[in-house]
């Protein structure tokens, strides 16, 4: 049902119906499934791309962790979702990254696992800004 979700490969589009228009328990639930849907694809390129940073660093992985980058990300983000604000969203941001980091730690490097996750998510990167 969610499979649409990537489509055309290299975008995600996702609809954003308004909570108003949620009337029934079933349809907020099926409006949470398919943003849930969404969360999951994009954490998922996030830590393939946040992979590819650790290791083009001079010190990747937990060791090369920058507090300043990730405070920027988190201002950056909170101007998109006020609701939410700084203070949750660093929360949220810090086990996204903390697991990115953790999954890229479980892949070793220059392995053909890594280096196929690579080539799909740039190939997929570059499609989608053409
Ligand atoms: C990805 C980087 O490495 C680490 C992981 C980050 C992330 O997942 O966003 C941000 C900062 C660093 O702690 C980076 O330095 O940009």
């Amino acid at each position: 049902m969610h499979d649409q979700v990537v489509d055309p490969p290299g975008e995600l589009r996702v609809p954003l119906p308004s909570p108003q228009v949620l009337g029934t328990l079933d349809e907020a639930r099926a409006a949470i499934d398919a943003l849930d849907a969404a969360l999951a694809t994009l954490l998922e390129h996030r830590a393939a791309v946040a992979a590819a940073v650790q290791r083009l660093k001079p010190v990747g992985g937990f060791a090369g962790r920058d507090p300043d980058r990730e405070r920027r990300i988190v201002e950056a983000m909170a101007a998109r979702a006020p609701s939410l604000g700084p203070a949750r969203l660093a929360r949220v941001m810090n086990a996204v990254i903390e697991a990115g980091l953790d999954a890229a730690e479980q892949t070793p490097p220059n392995t053909g696992e890594h280096r196929d996750r690579d080539a799909r998510t740039f190939k997929n990167a570059r499609r989608a800004s053409r």
